[in-house]
């Protein structure tokens, strides 16, 4: 039994559930993303509908690998995490990435506090059962959620870089869309956001691709056993999977450049892809 957890779900200031929603927010679309964007999510943490952030950044960890000379491999969707690539990913998550998105949301007059997730122990987490093969990668067993109520509290939207720390101080390389499922999970909020650079999982049908407005969990299986599924969207739709169970009802998966996408998919327009249980 994980006594941190229940103390924390327990809490008085815990706002578990409601008026919060997590945002991942992935690398392939950071960069492009227009001030517009911040301003909407600005806009949503003023109405009292609160923002959590978790990003990724992985293009921008390969670029500073490849100026330094250090060779990067994926396995199913995960980066070869090397102690010195390890370096990288946390230099370049919980500084350059982390500090660039918390002044974007300033720059728009928001507030917000970045975070990596060894701040605190933010993220617990333990290696993945094939560390043997991919190295400092982890699979997370934890999140003080108390800590994310306490930012949003004090007024600030919380940035959370995805590293995790164990109890002996070891750092972990996560998958962002995995450590975005664990944080909305824990926080029980009800709704994930996906930001991507695709307007939602596409199907062919008829020589033409098309969005699909909702998948379910089985879609989905099929949809990777085919191969219609495949690289950097397997890691969104497995922690959907994994997270669309007790509070959290969807995960949406939207196109970060589509207008004030945020505040449409919170007030219920039918935009990108829902995942949603069945
Ligand atoms: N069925 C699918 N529908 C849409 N995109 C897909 C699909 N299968 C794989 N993808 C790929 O997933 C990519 C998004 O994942 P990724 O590049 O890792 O983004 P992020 O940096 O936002 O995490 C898309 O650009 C696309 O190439
Ligand atoms: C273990 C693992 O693969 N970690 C990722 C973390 C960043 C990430 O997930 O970024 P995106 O959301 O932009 O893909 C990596 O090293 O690239």
């Amino acid at each position: 039994m994980n006594s941190t957890l229940n103390q924390e779900e327990t809490m008085p200031g815990n706002k578990a559930g409601g008026d919060m929603f997590v945002m991942k927010c992935g690398g392939s679309t950071l960069a492009a993303l227009p001030d517009s964007f911040f301003e909407d999510l600005k806009g949503l943490q003023e109405k009292g509908v609160q923002p959590v952030i978790v990003h990724g950044g992985g293009p921008a960890i390969s670029g500073n690998l490849e100026k330094l000379g250090i060779e990067t491999e994926f396995v199913n969707g995960l980066r070869k995490t090397t102690e010195d690539v390890l370096d990288v990913v946390e230099m370049v998550l919980a500084g350059t990435i982390n500090k660039q998105i918390v002044r974007r949301i300033q720059s728009v007059g928001g507030s917000a506090l970045g975070l990596s997730g060894s701040d605190g122990g933010l993220i617990e987490a333990r290696p993945v059962a094939n560390s043997a093969e991919v190295g400092w990668v982890g699979d997370v067993t934890h999140v003080k959620s108390s800590i994310l109520n306490g930012v949003m509290e004090m007024g600030y939207m919380p940035v959370v870089a995805p590293i995790g720390v164990d109890a002996s101080g070891q750092r972990y390389n996560i998958n962002a869309d995995t450590a975005a499922g664990a944080v909305a999970s824990h926080l029980g909020v009800a709704r994930m956001i996906v930001v991507t650079d695709v307007p939602g999982i596409m199907k062919s049908a008829g020589g033409e691709k098309r969005v699909l407005p909702t998948v379910t969990v089985q879609e989905i299986e099929d949809m990777i056993g085919t191969g219609e599924i495949y690289g950097g969207m397997i890691p969104k739709v497995r922690a959907a999977i994994a997270c669309i169970h007790g509070k959290v009802r969807e995960v949406v998966i939207v196109d970060g450049s589509e207008p004030n996408v945020l505040s449409r998919v919170v007030a219920g327009e039918v935009l990108g892809t829902r995942i949603v249980r069945m």
